[in-house]
């Protein structure tokens, strides 16, 4: 479904990411990981069209979308959740849903996919004209993942979802995001928890000085030492 091959991008006068390639979303989730710094946010920036990219291609479902902007890509179904807190934060919960059905291809499926977000994350439903200012982190994830869902994915893509969240809150939201994969929406997802990355997809990409320095497939098995040693070698 997406297929993004010798990717260069960058920022100014410095190239993050030096040709990398990669495939999603047509046999299940992937996972990304690997150190800070290291291009896997330029990655998903560049394949949703927030970042212009400086050589390579990206297609989506058959189509060149090398270079589209954001709204086109999100009007397409490829729907990005970057990471930390980027919601507006004097909407309200119910503002921030209404905005995720915006685009055409959105719209018909807004009260299912709306009934989806509740049931899979009844807090929402208590907090429904709350404001984003007012809500903890751990709700704001759910609203933007929530947002994202009311976009109509055909391919989600999840930056660090539970990045800075209490353990507690981080296991409700592991187990969210893993019903939305059962839910039958393929997902790109960046953790840092490798075991989380592990229960999602059996398809994972070590991402290492801008390029994809290993790729585990299915049926390969990965140990803890194996992704010790990816991060500080042998
Ligand atoms: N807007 C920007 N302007 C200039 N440099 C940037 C910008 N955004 C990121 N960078 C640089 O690009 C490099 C890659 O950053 P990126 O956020 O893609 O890494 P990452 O692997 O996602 O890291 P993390 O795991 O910490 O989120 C870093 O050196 C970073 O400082």
């Amino acid at each position: 479904m997406l297929d993004v091959a010798g990717l260069v991008a960058g920022y100014g006068r410095v190239t993050v990411l030096g040709g990398i390639s990669m495939q999603a979303g047509g046999f299940g989730n992937v996972g990304l990981f690997g150190p800070n710094g290291h291009g896997k946010t330029t990655l998903l920036r560049a394949v949703s069209g927030l970042l212009k990219p400086r050589g390579g291609s990206i297609r989506f479902d058959g189509e060149d979308i090398t270079g589209l902007s954001p709204r086109a890509i999100v009007g397409k179904g490829l729907i990005h959740v970057p990471q930390g807190n980027t919601l507006f934060p004097d909407l309200t919960i119910a503002d921030c849903l209404a905005l995720g059905a915006y685009s055409p291809r959105a719209r018909p499926h807004e009260a299912a996919n709306q009934e989806k977000v509740l049931a899979l994350f009844p807090k929402l439903r208590e907090r429904w004209r709350q404001r984003v200012r007012t809500l903890s982190g751990g709700e704001r994830q759910m609203v933007s993942i929530g947002t994202a869902l009311m976009s109509h994915p055909k391919l989600l893509v999840l930056d660090e979802p539970t990045l800075g969240l209490a353990p507690k809150i981080k296991d409700e939201l592991c187990r969210s995001v893993l019903d939305i994969s059962k839910s039958g929406v393929p997902l790109i997802v960046v953790e840092q928890d490798v075991e989380f990355l592990l229960e999602l997809s059996k398809h994972l990409y070590f991402i290492n000085h801008g390029q994809m320095e290993t790729e585990i497939k299915p049926g390969e098995s990965l140990a803890h030492s194996d992704i010790m040693a990816m991060y500080f070698g042998h």
